[in-house]
């Protein structure tokens, strides 16, 4: 479980939470949606200890983090990974290979752990052949999918994404649906602020906010329903469309169809 305790936080004056109780239980895929500016982003920094609150707690499998602890914040950064919005701001290494391996690095693994991280991370992401590539040379989502397969190598069991598919053509949105489904299927915490449907398909819940309060937290389907007429700025998935207007599935309007 990673939590959230009346967790207060402003960007010089401008307040972003007060009071904050939030939490995220194990296993299950979560999606964050909220109108431009309502704390998405800053949400999934102070989980991952990229942000410090500026009163409150955050805890993880019910440790407090200490914000003012090299080894406590390293405690939360091991099992919560950070993905951002563009790729380009996480890829430091000048191959594939040495991008994954960098993290790795400082965790003082030998040589054949760090291989069998590397290649288990390049699998989970689809990257393998491209192991010896100039990460400069790769396509959106294959960057993206780097950024993922590096922060995969350090082995979180949180995985906060950021707007993932933002930067992507349709192309890469796809490979990047295609490495969500694998990380939740290995056992991984998925956390995705996120405006695209896409994005959110796999998610179990979602959580709403506005103005940094949290105004809904429960299935992804009863969100759609509870949010129509709301505006959150976030898309509505094709098959409730369908299903609103024809009263019917996608599934059974091509079973019509073709019979
Ligand atoms: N580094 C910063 N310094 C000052 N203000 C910031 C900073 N980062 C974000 N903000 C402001 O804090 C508020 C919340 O920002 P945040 O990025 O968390 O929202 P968001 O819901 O992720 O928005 P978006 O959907 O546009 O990405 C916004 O008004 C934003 O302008």
């Amino acid at each position: 479980m990673l939590e959230t305790k009346k967790i207060n936080f402003s960007y010089n004056e401008k307040c972003i939470f007060n009071n904050l109780n939030i939490y995220f239980e194990n296993k299950i895929p979560i999606g964050i949606v909220g109108s431009n500016g309502s704390g998405k982003s800053t949400l999934l920094r102070l989980l991952s200890g990229i942000l410090s609150p500026d009163s409150g707690e955050v805890y993880l499998y019910n440790k407090k983090i200490n914000f003012h602890d090299n080894e406590s914040i390293l405690f939360l950064k091991k099992h919560v990974g950070y993905i951002f919005q563009n790729p380009e701001n996480q890829i430091v290494g000048v191959t594939v290979e040495e991008d994954i391996a960098f993290g790795l690095e400082n965790l003082g693994l030998d040589r054949n752990e760090m291989k069998k991280r590397i290649n288990w991370a390049l699998n989970v992401t689809d990257l393998i052949g491209l192991e010896k590539k100039d990460p400069n040379t790769l396509s959106g989502g294959q960057k993206q999918r780097l950024a993922i397969a590096s922060m995969l190598a350090m082995q979180p069991d949180f995985i906060l994404m950021d707007e993932p598919t933002t930067m992507l053509d349709p192309e890469g949105r796809e490979e990047i649906y295609k490495v969500i489904k694998n990380l939740i299927t290995i056992g991984k915490t998925i956390i995705i602020a996120s405006h695209h449907a896409k994005d959110l398909q796999f998610v179990e819940k979602i959580v709403a906010l506005d103005s940094g309060k949290i105004v809904f937290y429960d299935n992804r389907d009863k969100f759609y329903h509870w949010s129509e007429n709301k505006n959150f700025n976030v898309e509505i998935p094709f098959e409730n469309i369908v299903k609103k207007y024809t009263g019917k599935s996608i599934k059974d309007l091509e079973r019509n169809i073709c019979q």
